[in-house]
């Protein structure tokens, strides 16, 4: 029999066992449960790997190296980045009411009049009656009321390069971001206050002027504030973003405040014909449904509506435009299409687009090279989630590189070639039911302006060709067209597309319909 004392260590040794083997098992479990991610510095993180304006493209070599799911440190925020479109439908569709926040960020507070708009609010009940609202101003409805008022600018904005044919270059993205703001100053603030002119080249020093000129210079800074690695360091502002930002929100504020007040003065003379986002709003203040917005609410709807479709729209134009340069035999075949489906006798219109199978083909092979968010917003989980066999906790930001997964060889042939043809007889479009093509997002989170935005490439697309022959500069071959591009607000072409102008049909026929 054993004595007590070896019973005693008996004991010992098999706690001692069973602890060792607890551990071990726990840490190889850990580690295969762990998430890939790149070696990174002490307190920063990886913060030193993201470069200012190509964010997405180092994303996606960091993705070639540890997977379609890897995690970031930046500072104190753990990001978690997705580039796969298996991984992207867990979030986006699958757990989409699970993924559904926006994150915290500096400059979305400052823009947001403290999370007021849709953009970067949270998704709770304000967020819905938010979108809601947004959405049923951006209805097919409400876009089909504005047909006239955009074939005007637009043929305005054909006229602006007809002025100028043969006298000098022509920076398209210029142009088009004239044309975007104007349109969209037209449809949020309404004609009276606009006076349906290309608001920025417009001689008269007005608060519609001043917004574009704001809106410009919004357009071209690097959002990036230190303050969302290091909420505790916020208050030293490195290097001044978010005085900057602050500054010109006050400007936006002061141009939107005026134009609500101008606004309220002429309500008892406004014309039914085209009110304007902010004017209908205000007049549901005065009803039962909509007695309870606020101006604030107000002037963050229309902030948000000015921020996400000005410059992504006016991208998408250029960056289309700039791979027609390039590849002159789809120009031709763009071009053949016109003259079959609408002639020259006559300027395209809306109704002829349905009819443009090979120009949407172009348009969704540009959104798939090009996407003008090529990260898509962040989201953040609202509940502990599982992903792929990883457990993720509540709160964790999540970015999902559509910039990627639209370039990722394992979802496209030949990925990095501007192929049209690849789309023909092929279903995959922009809508996000498809996750390997996700310019406009998915989910609930998606772009609401989807139809505007898209309606707005493809008439644009279609008029600019079917008028104007466009070239460009002498000695410079299509292959020298510089596709490089980079990321603020919204993704845009490094250098300038510059090109000359001249007729391809009777200018006649784009004064007369003026
Ligand atoms: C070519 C044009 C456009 C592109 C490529 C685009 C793309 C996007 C993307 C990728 C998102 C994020 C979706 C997500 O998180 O899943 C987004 C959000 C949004 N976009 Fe667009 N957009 C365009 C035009 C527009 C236009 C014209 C408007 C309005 C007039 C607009 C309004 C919005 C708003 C309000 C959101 C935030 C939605 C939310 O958080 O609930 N966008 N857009």
């Amino acid at each position: 029999m054993f004595s007590d004392m070896s019973v005693q260590w008996l004991v010992l040794l098999i706690l001692l066992v069973s602890t060792a083997f607890i551990y071990t098992t726990n840490l190889i479990l850990r580690k295969e449960n762990r998430i890939p991610e790149p070696r990174g510095w002490p307190v920063i993180g990886h913060l030193p790997l993201l470069q200012p304006k190509i964010v997405h493209r180092t994303l996606m070599n960091i993705a070639q190296k540890y997977g379609p799911l890897y995690k970031l440190r930046l500072g104190m925020l753990k990001v978690l980045v997705i580039s796969s479109p298996d991984l992207a439908k867990e979030i986006l569709k699958i757990q989409d009411a699970s993924f559904a926040d926006r994150p915290f960020t500096v400059v979305g507070e400052l823009f947001s009049y403290q999370l007021k708009g849709i953009i970067f609010s949270p998704t709770d009940d304000h967020w819905r009656f938010m979108r809601k609202l947004g959405s049923e101003l951006m209805s097919s409805k409400a876009i089909q009321k504005q047909q006239v008022s955009r074939h005007e600018t637009l043929m305005t904005a054909v006229n602006s390069l007809l002025e100028r044919q043969g006298k000098q270059f022509i920076d398209l993205r210029e142009e088009l971001l004239d044309m975007m703001l104007t349109l969209m100053l037209q449809m949020l603030l309404g004609k009276r206050l606009t006076a349906g002119k290309s608001v920025a080249k417009s001689s008269e020093s007005n608060g519609m002027k001043k917004l574009t000129q704001l809106y410009k210079e919004l357009a071209k800074l690097d959002l990036f504030v230190m303050g969302d690695c290091f909420p505790f360091l916020r208050w030293l502002d490195v290097g001044g973003v978010e005085a900057r930002v602050a500054k010109l929100h006050r400007g936006f504020d002061n141009c939107l405040s005026d134009a609500m007040n101008a606004l309220r003065r002429e309500a008892p003379h406004a014309t039914s014909e085209d009110p304007g986002l902010m004017q209908t709003l205000l007049s549901m203040q005065r009803t039962e449904e909509g007695k309870n917005i606020t101006d604030d609410e107000i002037k963050a709807l229309v902030t948000d509506l000015l921020i996400a479709g000005i410059d992504t729209t006016a991208n998408t134009i250029v960056f289309g435009m700039a791979e027609l340069m390039r590849n002159p035999d789809v120009k031709e075949k763009l071009l053949k299409e016109l003259d079959e489906f609408v002639g020259r006798e006559r300027v395209v219109e809306e109704s002829d687009l349905v009819n443009l199978k090979y120009l949407k083909m172009v348009i969704k092979e540009t959104f798939r090279l090009h996407p003008p968010v090529p990260v898509l917003l962040p989201r953040k989980s609202m509940e502990r989630a599982t992903v792929a066999g990883y457990k993720i906790p509540k709160n964790s930001q999540v970015l999902i590189n559509s910039y990627a997964i639209q370039r990722s060889p394992e979802s496209w042939d030949d990925p990095t070639s501007f192929k049209p043809e690849r789309f023909a007889n092929n279903p995959i479009d922009v809508k996000g039911q498809d996750f390997c093509l996700l310019p406009f997002g998915a989910g609930r989170r998606q772009c609401p302006g989807m139809g505007i935005g898209g309606l707005m490439v493809e008439i644009t697309l279609a008029t600019f060709l079917q008028i104007l022959e466009f070239s460009l500069p002498a000695g410079m071959k299509p292959e020298d067209v510089d596709m490089a591009e980079q990321a603020t607000i919204s993704s845009s072409l490094v250098s300038p597309l510059l090109v000359s102008v001249k007729p391809r049909l009777s200018p006649n026929l784009c004064s007369m319909r003026t």
